[in-house]
């Protein structure tokens, strides 16, 4: 297979347009404190108009947006260039679960179905995966910065007060960097495990096990009901394992509408998974046999792993955030344009997952790219736009966050869920329709099932959310996202028409509910 440019993931095309000045290493022209462009003299050592720290998909879409701005910028990467995304979490995840969706769609369908004789190989998905998470190596993502004209200096970063970044370089030395205008925090998060008795010493997974592992283990408990834990249980369901899922709440995948927990729990437990609500682990015990023992509340589980998908953690204790008179571990706040709160002026930015705004990869990069183009306007003196979908504000944040959930089936949203929606204040109705009796949906699948929710505001006739469950759902979800986003009226989505016959043809259905 040929090899995988990730790059194609992080990067906007632009940011290696033809023409596109290429200033390697930080020589670029900066601005110099008359506003004016000038040329970083040799002598001031390590100075660059901007300090990224953390080069995941925020920080390389941040810095690029900033460069193109004009400005020489200083990306700072303490382990692979193109962060978690890319080698322990978006790729290499869906790389397990594309072959699942493939096989299950074609057994949904006769005729297709006689043809898949056999189980999914193992072997060849999780070659398919290594391809995907470029063998977690970074060169190619360290070639794309160099020809974007951005520094990489390989280290870990800390603030160390106003506007100076020190970084601690692998060969044990240090490097202080001076950013003129701006330092912008995009080091994302980590695996949050609770703190049980053994888990320690236990040897458990986290989702970089889960995403990288080489072997198929014969008994995965997966802890956590969220995004990872289904994702994960489905994938390894898929490939072997025989999965038990230890879901502390009442269903699956609380953040979004509540039937599509129902439907997913319906075919995780179909697939063979154990789906378990109200239980989880308060103890962990790797044995001398390799086995892994949790105590329950009442029982007790062995397994040959353990996966506790229970959430993240913001990568910011040993960030320095103290210097700047900001508390370490927590989340970084920060206003719509990107700047930190309570870290005084506007020179201190924070995007991606670290502010706790929207914790997807596609979402830090829209962060990167407007709040990159707030910080070169406010480095040149340019006017901000700051009203709500405005050039510099992140609004789509608040309002509009789009998520595919690779699950069998898949779900997708964009906006507000009927609960969001109501607990903002807003007068809302539920439209909901059954998926299965689209007649796209139905060639789709046989006996399909499905389910989809638009809510609509009442006072604005417009839709501030909508979610879809079912095989084939996850491409709808931009129709959703316009739809949201641009607040396109009703009345005027009643002149955007599906093709027939589509599982989109969904919308129809959708608004002929609505209007009754
Ligand atoms: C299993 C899994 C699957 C996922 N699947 C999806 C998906 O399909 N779609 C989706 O949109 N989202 C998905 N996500 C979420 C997605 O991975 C994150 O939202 C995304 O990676 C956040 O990007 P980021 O750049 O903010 O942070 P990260 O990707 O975490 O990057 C931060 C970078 O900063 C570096 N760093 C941290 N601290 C320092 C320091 N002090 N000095 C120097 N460098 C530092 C890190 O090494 C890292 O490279 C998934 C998450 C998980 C766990
Ligand atoms: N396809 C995608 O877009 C995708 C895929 C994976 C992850 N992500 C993102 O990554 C982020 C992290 O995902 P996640 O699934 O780790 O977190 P999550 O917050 O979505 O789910 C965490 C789960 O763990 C449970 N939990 C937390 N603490 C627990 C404890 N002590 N004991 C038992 N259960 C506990 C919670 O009840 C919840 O079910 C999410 O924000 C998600 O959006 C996105």
């Amino acid at each position: 297979m040929e090899a995988v440019d990730v790059n194609v993931v992080h990067a906007a095309e632009d940011m290696v347009a033809e023409g596109a000045p290429i200033f390697p290493h930080g020589a670029s022209p900066s601005i110099g404190d008359d506003g004016q462009a000038d040329t970083i003299d040799p002598a001031d050592g390590d100075v660059f108009d901007v300090v990224v720290v953390g080069a995941g998909p925020t920080g390389e879409n941040l810095a690029d947006r900033v460069h193109a701005g004009g400005l020489s910028v200083a990306i700072v990467e303490h382990e692979l260039v193109g962060g978690e995304c890319s080698y322990w979490a978006c790729m290499p995840s869906k790389a397990l679960l594309r072959p699942v969706a493939a096989v299950a769609d074609a057994r949904r369908v006769a005729g297709a179905a006689q043809a898949v004789t056999g189980a999914v190989d193992a072997g060849a998905v999780l070659a398919r995966r290594d391809e995907f998470a470029a063998n977690w190596k970074d060169d190619g993502q360290v070639e794309w910065l160099d020809k974007a004209g951005l520094c990489l200096v390989r280290g870990h970063g800390r603030l160390d007060g106003e506007r100076r970044v020190v970084v601690r370089t692998p060969d044990g030395g240090e490097r202080v960097l001076t950013a003129r205008h701006a330092v912008a925090l995009c080091t994302g998060t980590q695996a949050a495990v609770p703190d049980l008795p053994g888990v320690s010493s236990a040897k458990v997974w986290t989702s970089r096990e889960a995403t990288s592992a080489k072997q198929v283990p014969g008994r995965l408990a997966v802890i956590g009901g969220g995004v990872v834990a289904v994702e994960m249980a489905t994938a390894w369901r898929a490939l072997g394992s025989a999965v038990t899922m230890l879901v502390r709440d009442d269903r699956l995948l609380t953040g979004m509408e509540p039937f599509v927990g129902e439907i997913v729990a319906e075919t995780l437990g179909e697939s063979g998974v154990d789906v378990r609500f109200g239980e989880s682990a308060t103890a962990v015990e790797r044995r001398a046999d390799g086995t892994v023992e949790l105590t329950l509340g009442g029982g007790s589980l062995t397994a040959d792993e353990v996966l506790f998908a229970t959430g993240r953690r913001p990568a910011t204790a040993d960030l320095g955030l103290e210097t700047v008179g900001l508390k370490p571990g927590g989340w970084v706040e920060v206003d719509d344009t990107g700047v930190v709160r309570g870290a005084g002026g506007t020179w201190l930015y924070a995007a991606g997952d670290l502010n706790h705004r929207a914790l997807l990869t596609h979402q830090g990069k829209y962060q990167g790219r407007i709040f990159g183009g707030v910080i070169a306007d406010r480095a040149f003196g340019r006017q901000l736009d700051t009203e709500p979908w405005g050039r510099s504000v992140a609004t789509a944040d608040l309002h509009a966050v789009t998520q595919v959930v690779f699950s069998d089936p898949e779900a997708a949203a964009a906006g507000l869920t009927l609960e969001q929606a109501r607990s903002k204040g807003l007068r809302v109705r539920a439209v909901d329709y059954d998926l299965g009796q689209v007649a796209g949906s139905a060639l789709y699948a046989d006996g399909y099932r499905g389910q989809a929710r638009a809510v609509v505001d009442l006072d604005r006739e417009v839709l501030v959310g909508v979610t879809f469950v079912g095989p084939g759902v996850a491409e709808l979800v931009h129709s959703a996202a316009m739809a949201v986003a641009a607040q396109v009226p009703v009345s005027r989505l009643w002149h955007v028409v599906p093709a027939y016959p589509t599982i989109g043809e969904v919308w129809l259905r959708l608004l002929e509910t609505y209007r009754g």
